[in-house]
């Protein structure tokens, strides 16, 4: 029997991360290959020709699980009944920016919408916040959503965690998909710690494997860090297909569960490993039926306590920042 719909909001849908993902989306990558999907697609007015453009290429793809597709500047709208919202559309960095520096320009579009999504959306809706500085632009969002539990935003820390997956592989000379147990903790920002001290391949362990802290500490870090910036620097444009895939991830596996495999997300503490409650941080999760689960009792040792202190000040530095947006 075929299910019903499920309604996914993607905001900035004329934006380039948008291109990568809406098909994506409609050919069941992130949902499964049996779920039937409604598109409600947001961006601001004057990006509405664009949006609609890109609608007759999703028409054009005859899509067997795209059962409707809603194009609006209205976020009330676009929110309507919605299971899963996609918070992509904010301005991106250019070259010589860090991701905070954006939290003037994109901060206020988050209450916006955190109060759309409060009145709007499903009561069991899984938000992912994509437009920098994400962490903090959820932490917005879930502020202005006072009837949504706060589990229902996350922010996405996943890219930081495949691209740590493809450095460690690189490093090791195994599959990406033979590596367990790998950590992103805290802000997607060059201060975020993808850490490898539990990570195994084939059940051995990858620190002993690498056996390398100045390569840990002077390579492995910084490359993961500012590999965003990298990026900028070599098209000129920020991430968008490995974004997009990104996000794909990390909404499947929230939805479809990982099967007792440690994935990053960026979520709301709960008090874990001396993270205030409710800071978008990123921690090491499992997902089962529909929920997360931040990974207990793990050591920190020395140096990730230091790092992990460093990337928590930088999230309550821009908390701090944003306090008059939230009117406290
Ligand atoms: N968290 C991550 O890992 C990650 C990775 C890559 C990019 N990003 C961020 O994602 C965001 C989008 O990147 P992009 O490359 O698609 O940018 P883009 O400029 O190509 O597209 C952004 C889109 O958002 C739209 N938009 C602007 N304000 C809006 C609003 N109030 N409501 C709805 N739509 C609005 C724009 O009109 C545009 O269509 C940026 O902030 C970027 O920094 C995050
Ligand atoms: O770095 C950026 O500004 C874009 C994105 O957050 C990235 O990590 O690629």
């Amino acid at each position: 029997m075929t299910k019903p719909a499920m309604r996914v909001a993607v905001t900035g849908a004329a934006g380039q991360i948008g291109y990568s993902l809406l098909f994506r989306i409609a050919n069941g990558d992130m949902l499964g290959k049996d779920q039937p999907v409604i598109l409600q697609l947001l961006d601001i007015t004057p990006a509405l020709p664009a949006v609609k453009g890109v609608v007759m290429e999703l028409e054009d793809c005859a899509f067997p699980l795209l059962q409707g597709v809603v194009i609006t500047d209205d976020p009330a709208t676009a929110f309507k009944d919605v299971d899963v919202a996609l918070l992509v559309g904010a301005r991106p960095r250019s070259k010589g920016m860090e991701r905070k520096d954006l939290l003037e320009a994109n901060g206020a579009i988050f209450t916006v919408q955190g109060k759309a999504l409060n009145d709007n959306a499903k009561r069991s809706v899984k938000v992912l916040v994509v437009g920098n500085p994400a962490n903090t632009n959820a932490y917005i969002a879930q502020q202005s959503a006072p009837d949504l539990d706060p589990n229902c935003f996350t922010s996405m820390l996943r890219l930081d965690h495949n691209r740590a997956l493809s450095q460690v592989a690189a490093k090791t000379g195994k599959p990406v998909a033979s590596i367990e147990k790998l950590a992103v903790w805290g802000n997607h920002s060059p201060t975020m710690y993808a850490d490898y001290r539990f990570a195994t391949i084939d059940g051995a362990s990858v620190k002993d494997m690498i056996n390398d802290q100045e390569w840990n500490a002077n390579t492995f870090l910084p490359t993961v860090g500012k590999r965003g910036a990298a990026i900028i620097e070599a098209r000129g444009l920020s991430s968008a297909a490995s974004a997009a895939n990104a996000a794909i991830d990390h909404v499947r596996d929230w939805v479809l569960g990982t099967n007792g495999k440690w994935v990053t997300m960026g979520i709301p503490s709960d008090g874990s490993y001396g993270i205030p409650e409710k800071t978008q941080f990123g921690f090491p999760v499992t997902c089962a039926n529909g929920k997360f689960e931040i990974v207990k009792g793990l050591e920190i040792d020395a140096f990730s306590q230091e790092r992990i202190n460093i990337t928590l000040n930088e999230l309550m530095e821009e908390r701090e920042g944003v306090k008059h947006l939230l009117g406290k």
